[in-house]
């Protein structure tokens, strides 16, 4: 089914029902009460659908919000705090709760769990991602369902997600996902923001580019939620880039879904998936420099199959080791690649602008190659 375009919208969502290997993401607004606190029958609900998917042999990773909402009340405060380190504790406390709440839920059930908090940080530094990786792979190796949320305890706003709708989308990467389901306070995408008049449901997005160009989307309304549905679509483009389908919908809805009914919002993937060191490259890798292409490179570069070459580069910015992950910029400033570098900054000003000939014979065999070869190279 991966190797080519999923036409139907039924291809689509059976592809969902009979996922091998599923994340779901559960947003803060369908976990709480009106007022903004942990809902725990919202929780109950969830974990009776999740835990008999388990027990079928899905492989399940539950991506759950929630730590903020579950912590204020405890805390003794009347509304979610927004000082950054209030919300820090507050999330450290609540993480506990949530636990509390998902371990007991699925032990009903005879399935464990395990928590996974990750930071941005994880996911950009390779041996990190590879980390995380590992264990998650154990963990759904040995029949649990691992539960992860952002470590919000840690996490300051320079750093963080904020909303876990990306994080839930390089989760799915991190296992090679067959799909992902977005769990939120609505059924779906809607034509404008719900409140708009005239707002209509999209059931089937067979391009997302053309939603993301043509489709008016907006924040959080709930007060619990992060992103709204622009990191939700965000989230989805990436999963669907990497031929990861996706179905959003809201949390009421999660049974169906795995019936394959036609509920919610249903993306169809991209034919092929890419290898796991491009995607991580493509969505999760941080760079650490930039190197600038001249008008020539840039255009080989986005012809998609030529590597970057010392000859085509003006300028290297940034303070970066062999391996690490930098940006392709053209001369105008735009981002047009990601890719890791084969040398560090500083080996770099002494080959830019010599060709393949000249960088033999000026500094040696070891620097006559690509300073970003193309099979470690991602466009944007
Ligand atoms: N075009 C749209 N279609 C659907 N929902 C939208 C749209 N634009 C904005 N939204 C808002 O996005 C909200 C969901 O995002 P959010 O509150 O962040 O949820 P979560 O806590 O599940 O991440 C919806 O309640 C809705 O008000
Ligand atoms: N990590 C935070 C959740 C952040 C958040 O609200 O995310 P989301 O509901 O997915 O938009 C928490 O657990 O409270």
């Amino acid at each position: 089914m991966t190797e080519r375009q999923m036409q139907t919208e039924h291809e689509v969502r059976s592809c969902v029902a009979s996922a091998h290997t599923v994340v779901v993401k559960v947003g803060s607004s369908s976990l709480t009460t009106p007022s903004g606190h942990l809902d725990v029958d919202k929780v109950g609900a969830l974990v009776e659908v999740l835990a008999e998917a388990a027990k079928r042999g899905v492989r399940m990773v539950l991506v759950s919000s929630g730590a903020i909402a579950a912590g204020f009340g405890p805390l003794g405060f009347d509304a979610r705090p927004t000082d950054v380190s209030t919300q820090q504790a507050t999330a450290s406390v609540g993480q506990g709760v949530l636990m509390q709440h998902y371990e007991t839920g699925f032990a009903r059930h005879g399935v464990r769990v395990g928590q996974i908090l990750l930071t941005a940080d994880d996911t950009m530094h390779a041996s990190r991602y590879r980390n995380a990786q590992r264990t998650l792979q154990r963990l759904l190796d040995l029949g649990v369902v691992p539960i992860v949320n952002e470590n919000d305890a840690l996490a300051t706003n320079e750093i963080r997600f904020g909303d876990n709708d990306r994080l839930s989308t390089l989760v799915a990467n991190l296992v090679r996902a067959d799909a992902l389901v977005l769990l939120t306070d609505i059924d779906g995408l809607y034509t404008a923001p719900p409140f708009k008049s005239g707002a209509k449901r999209v059931g089937f997005v067979s391009d997302i580019d053309w939603v993301i160009d043509h489709i008016s989307v907006g924040g959080t309304v709930s007060g619990v939620g992060s992103g709204g549905m622009v990191t939700k679509l965000e989230a989805a483009r990436i999963a669907v880039s990497s031929g990861i389908p996706v179905v959003l919908t809201s949390a009421d809805n999660i049974a169906v879904v795995f019936e394959g009914a036609s509920t919610g919002t249903a993306f169809a993937p991209a034919p092929r998936r890419d290898s796991a060191r491009r995607l991580w490259i493509g969505f999760a890798a941080g760079p650490r420099g930039t190197l600038i292409a001249d008008k020539g490179a840039a255009e080989a570069v986005l012809g998609g199959k030529a590597s970057l070459l010392a000859a085509g580069v003006v300028e290297v910015r940034g303070d970066f080791s062999a391996g690490d992950p930098v940006w392709i910029d053209d001369e105008e400033g735009n981002h047009i690649a990601k890719g890791l570098s084969s040398f560090d900054s500083e080996e770099m000003p002494n080959t830019l602008g010599h060709d393949t000939t000249q960088l033999k014979r000026l500094l040696g065999e070891e620097y006559a190659h690509p300073l970003v070869h193309r099979d470690n190279l991602v466009l944007l």
